[in-house]
C-alpha cells in the first residue's frame, strides 16, 4: 500500500498506456507526425493516458459543448471529440495555423472534424467572443502558462452548474514547489488562486505534468 502515486518508469509508462488506453492508428500516426514535423515542440502533444482520460471525462460528463484553449496539433481535441455524441460541439482555440493545421488532417481522418471549430488569434480575446452564459459542460486548458488566469476568468462564468474544467502542467515538472521560471511561478500562483475561488471544487491529479479537474459549483 502507498499513500502517494508511484513513480513511473519508462517500462512502467508503457504497461499503464498500453492496458488503460491504448492509442488507436489515427493516435499513432499523429504522435508519429507531431515528432517527425516538429521534434522541438512535440513535448508540449498530451500524453497517451491523459487523451484516454479526456476521452472518458468527456462521456462520463455527457458533455456536448466544450472549449479547448492551446490545441498544438489536435490530441487533446481528438480526445475529446471522441468522447461527445454525434451532435456535440467542441471549441479550439489556439494562435498558430501550422500547428492547428496537422490537428484539422487528423480529425478528419478520425470523422469528428464536423464537431470541431476552431477560432485562430490569441485566446484572451477570443474567449471573450463565447456567449457570456453558463452553457459549457467542459473546458481543458492547456495553453501559454501566464495566460491560465485570463482564460480561467473567462471561462468559470461559462461553466454550467456541474461543469468541468481541466488544467494541464499544473505540476510544472515538480517546480511548483520551487519555481525556477515566469511559467513555473504563474503555475505556482494560480493554483493558489484555484484552490481560494469559492465558485469552484477542484482536485489536482498526477497524471503526467499534473492534471486539475475544478467542477464549477
Ligand atoms: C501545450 S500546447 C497544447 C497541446 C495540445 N493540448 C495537445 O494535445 O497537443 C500549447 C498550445 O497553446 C498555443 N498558444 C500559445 N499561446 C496562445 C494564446 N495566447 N492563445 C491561444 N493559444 C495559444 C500554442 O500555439 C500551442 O499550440
Amino acid at each position: 500500500m502507498t499513500r502517494k502515486s508511484l513513480p513511473l518508469t519508462d517500462e512502467l509508462h508503457a504497461y499503464l498506456v498500453a492496458h488503460g488506453s491504448a492509442p488507436d492508428e489515427v493516435v499513432r500516426d499523429l504522435m508519429a507526425e507531431t515528432v517527425a514535423a516538429l521534434p522541438a515542440q512535440a513535448g508540449m502533444q498530451v500524453a497517451p493516458e491523459q487523451a484516454g482520460f479526456l476521452t472518458f471525462l468527456t462521456r462520463l460528463l455527457g458533455a456536448r459543448r466544450a472549449v479547448e484553449v492551446g490545441t498544438f496539433t489536435g490530441l487533446s481535441a481528438l480526445a475529446i471529440a471522441r468522447g461527445m455524441p454525434a451532435d456535440g460541439r467542441l471549441t479550439c482555440f489556439d494562435v498558430s495555423e501550422e500547428y492547428t493545421g496537422i490537428a484539422r488532417r487528423y480529425w478528419d481522418r478520425a470523422g469528428v472534424a464536423d464537431r470541431i471549430e476552431l477560432r485562430i488569434g490569441p485566446a484572451g480575446d477570443t474567449l471573450r467572443e463565447l456567449p457570456r452564459e453558463r452553457h459549457l459542460d467542459l473546458a481543458f486548458i492547456d495553453a501559454d502558462k501566464t495566460g491560465y488566469p485570463v482564460y480561467w476568468d473567462e471561462l468559470v462564468p461559462r461553466m454550467r452548474p456541474g461543469g468541468v474544467i481541466a488544467v494541464d502542467n499544473t505540476l510544472r515538472g515538480g517546480r511548483v514547489i520551487a519555481p525556477e521560471n515566469a511559467d513555473d511561478r504563474a503555475i505556482a500562483a494560480f493554483n493558489d488562486a484555484v484552490l481560494a475561488d469559492v465558485r469552484v471544487e477542484p482536485v489536482m491529479l498526477p497524471i503526467a505534468d499534473g492534471l486539475t479537474l475544478a467542477r464549477v459549483h
